[in-house]
């Protein structure tokens, strides 16, 4: 296949402005209103160094405080999380009940979908610092007093019938102390798809103007864009669901320009001028792109690492392999949401930085699960309480086997987080406590940082050896000229 996209020609002078470095003051001015905003005081983002944008600590953090907690500016749950986790679409809560998350699991297994394993993630390389394992084990005792986990290893699992299964996600089948981990209710999506599910109307709505209006696929939606959204979405879940997050960077900007063109018209007609917008339009997508223009990033088809079993001989035809998947999913997007008045959006240039920006700052999306809370409370019972309730949830948790314990899994671009640099020695590390159920990064110190220190997360195990650590951050570009890594380098 050609890789020949016409819209990189045609607009080019455009997309070289969209993909310019912010000035430093621009960058400045965007991150202390974004601090602002999120109450975030106590942190700054600068420009220092050779190292680009960094966080700094603008006062004394103590060891194990919390740093940061970031809001996704563009997140996804994986699609084959998506069977085993019912989450809000937007805050990636869990959602229903215990009964409904383990109904749906159960159900969905029964029509032969596998369960997925730890990390589903097609492409381990879109996130570089991993949030915390996501089930908690069991201790020792704990496995030998209950045998919670004793069927670990076993191959089969107990299959309920069909009706018990039912009952549970219809809400007929109430399982004992569920009611201590109520979940919020399901809100269904605006557009009536099936597939986005919310915790509240404000986070539907929120979905919906942000990006999901665009990329719907309910009763709402014209046919035609239906179904060129769905060869889009059929060809990412067959092949990389990073370029369902990319739709949806495209998608919100494509939005938040068409909010802007609004309230500017509306501005102009205020003023009685009736010409200004066109010219004026360029900087209103400028404008809606500017969240995006403040990333780091690189062309996805020059930045991702080269598979282990891709040769530095075939790096060449790797690359441009990439590129074409890249170029294919753009058209599936293209027929589907395309927009005159962001037709540079729609260029191999602007949807590889995208990608790529994903790849070089993204954190895996991880959210605990409550089912997992459910069952380790049932074991935690005293005597003859637990027996009694065991009695009667131990099917469901057979039926489960490994599984039960399957935390919500996916990927997300957080703004400020993806500001902080690398140490092999981070003072800071991405962190869930068990009061963080939903999607925000957490950032929490490691030891000690004094004012004005920065403050640094490890993209890599910082445990491996030293060449390890410098063939891995090699696929973000840089050398590591860390304190540990100038006093190991042989
Ligand atoms: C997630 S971004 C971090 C923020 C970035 N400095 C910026 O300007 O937006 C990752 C990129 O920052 C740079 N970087 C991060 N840590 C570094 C380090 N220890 N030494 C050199 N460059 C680093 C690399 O270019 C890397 O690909």
């Amino acid at each position: 296949m050609e890789v020949d996209c016409a819209i990189d020609s045609e607009y080019a002078d455009e997309i070289a402005a969209l993909l310019a470095p912010p000035s430093p003051q621009a960058v400045q001015d965007y991150f202390d209103q974004l601090l602002r905003t999120r109450k975030c005081c106590s942190l700054k983002v600068e420009h220092r160094g050779q190292q680009g944008k960094g966080v700094y600590a603008n006062k004394v953090f103590e060891e194990g405080e919390l740093v940061l907690k970031d809001q996704m500016l563009v997140g996804a749950q994986h699609s084959s999380n998506k069977m085993d986790c019912l989450v809000c679409s937007h805050c990636f809560r869990f959602i229903g009940s215990i009964e409904l998350q383990i109904g749906r699991k159960l159900y969905f297994e029964s029509l032969g979908f596998v369960a997925t394993e730890g990390n589903s993630h097609r492409n381990q390389a879109f996130s570089h610092a991993s949030g915390e394992s996501c089930s908690r084990e069991m201790s020792e005792d704990e496995d030998k007093d209950t045998g919670a986990c004793s069927d670990t290893d076993m191959k089969d699992k107990l299959i309920l019938p069909n009706d018990v299964i039912e009952s549970l996600m219809d809400g007929h089948l109430v399982l004992p102390c569920s009611e201590k981990f109520t979940l919020p209710s399901v809100i269904s999506c605006p557009g009536g798809c099936e597939e986005e599910h919310y915790c509240s109307i404000s986070c539907a709505e929120a979905d919906w103007e942000t990006s999901h209006s665009l990329l719907c696929m309910g009763v709402k939606q014209d046919d035609s864009r239906r179904n060129a959204l769905l060869k889009f979405i059929e060809h990412s879940n067959g092949t990389n669901d990073i370029f369902l997050l990319a739709a949806k960077v495209i998608s919100s900007t494509i939005l938040k320009y068409k909010s802007l063109k609004l309230s500017h018209v509306e501005d102009q007609k205020q003023l009685k001028k009736s010409n200004g917008v066109d010219q004026s339009s360029f900087s209103l997508l400028l404008d809606a792109w500017k969240p995006i223009s403040m990333a780091f990033k690189r062309r996805w088809w020059e930045c991702i690492s080269l598979p282990d079993d891709v040769g530095s001989k075939n790096e060449t035809s790797f690359r441009m392999q990439i590129k074409e998947l890249a170029f294919k999913s753009l058209q599936l997007l293209k027929k589907a949401i395309f927009d005159k008045d962001c037709a540079p959006l729609f260029s191999l240039e602007i949807y590889g930085h995208v990608i790529g920006m994903f790849e070089l700052n993204n954190l895996d999306l991880v959210v605990a699960s409550p089912v997992e809370d459910y069952f380790i409370f049932i074991d935690d019972l005293p005597h003859p309480e637990k027996e009694e309730v065991d009695r009667i949830t131990r099917p469901f948790l057979d039926a489960l086997g490994d599984d039960y314990s399957i935390c919500c899994q996916g990927t997300a671009f957080f703004p400020i987080q993806s500001c902080m640099n690398h140490s092999c020695s981070p003072n800071a590390k991405a962190f869930k406590r068990d009061e963080d159920r939903d999607g925000q990064a957490v950032i929490t110190t490691m030891r000690l940082i004094s004012e004005g220190e920065e403050i640094t997360i490890s993209y890599i195990d910082e445990d491996l050896p030293y060449e390890e650590r410098q063939a891995l951050l090699a696929d973000y570009g840089f050398v590591c000229k860390c304190q540990k890594c100038v006093v190991e380098e042989p």
